[in-house]
């Protein structure tokens, strides 16, 4: 695959923009990953106005996708799949989908999910914003995840940092009531920000009245390790969809 073309940026009509084009083009074990994994286990979704974004009418059939009715774990930002392919190894009950823009992190999933030998896991190369906002059926889910979404510390690119009020509306209506959506970040000042638009959106209460203890189904990854290493703290939170 090449580097996109300027045309094929993500929709700037819109107001979250999260992320930036990065390469998508795949080399090494990569490459031989999405070649032996992409056509099982990634969702081929038909695009609108650029290569990350979800045709509005689309509609995911979860059963037709995993070939029974389960509980879905949606992760929002996988990076290489580290998280989601631990939990749904210790988790073969349950469904999870794994939401990444970057071509090469979807890949990381697929080498991980053909090494596991996993087949409760599906990946979507689009913008999460499309994905849960149209295509996930409203009410449908019982987790979301978003793991050390990119903190964009500039104040000037705060805008780009999804979780917003917007993005929480998004993440409600793809949860089913009494779902839950777990975050975490290492960035303190965007944790607080996490914390605030939680606690203001009426659809979600905050179990614990505060930050949460770590997510006991969240592994350490190397993402949350680098963060450690830098002496940051780490903040969860649950939010619970009423
Ligand atoms: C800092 S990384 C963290 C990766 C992973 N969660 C972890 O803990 O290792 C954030 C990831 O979110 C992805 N991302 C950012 N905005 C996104 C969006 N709107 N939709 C899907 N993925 C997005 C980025 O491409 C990046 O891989």
């Amino acid at each position: 695959m090449n580097e996109q073309s300027v045309d094929d940026q993500p929709f700037q009509g819109r107001q979250i923009v999260s992320f930036v084009r990065r390469g998508s083009r795949l080399v090494g074990p990569r490459e031989t990953y999405w070649q032996e994994h992409a056509d099982d286990f990634v969702i081929d979704v038909p695009r609108e106005h650029s290569s990350t974004s979800v045709h509005p009418d689309f509609r995911f059939d979860a059963v037709a996708e995993y070939g029974r009715e389960a509980p879905l774990t949606i992760e929002i930002g996988s990076g290489l799949g580290e998280a989601i392919a631990a939990r749904a190894e210790q988790q073969p009950e349950r469904d999870f989908m794994a939401v990444e823009v970057y071509v090469p992190g979807v890949a990381g999933l697929l080498g991980r999910i053909g090494k596991a030998g996993l087949s409760n896991v599906r990946a979507v190369n689009a913008d999460a914003i499309d994905v849960l906002g149209s295509m996930i059926p409203a009410g449908t889910v019982d987790e979301v995840w978003t793991f050390f979404a990119d903190p964009w510390p500039k104040k000037r690119h705060h805008k780009r940092r999804l979780v917003q009020p917007e993005f929480a509306a998004i993440v409600a209506s793809a949860l089913r009531p009494g779902g839950t959506w777990r975050l975490a970040t290492d960035w303190q000042e965007y944790a607080e920000q996490m914390l605030e638009v939680t606690d203001a959106a009426a659809e979600f209460e905050n179990p614990h009245g505060g930050y949460a203890p770590r997510f006991e189904g969240r592994i350490l990854t190397s993402f949350e390790r680098k963060g450690m290493d830098a002496g940051r703290e780490i903040f969860d939170i649950e939010a619970r969809r009423r």
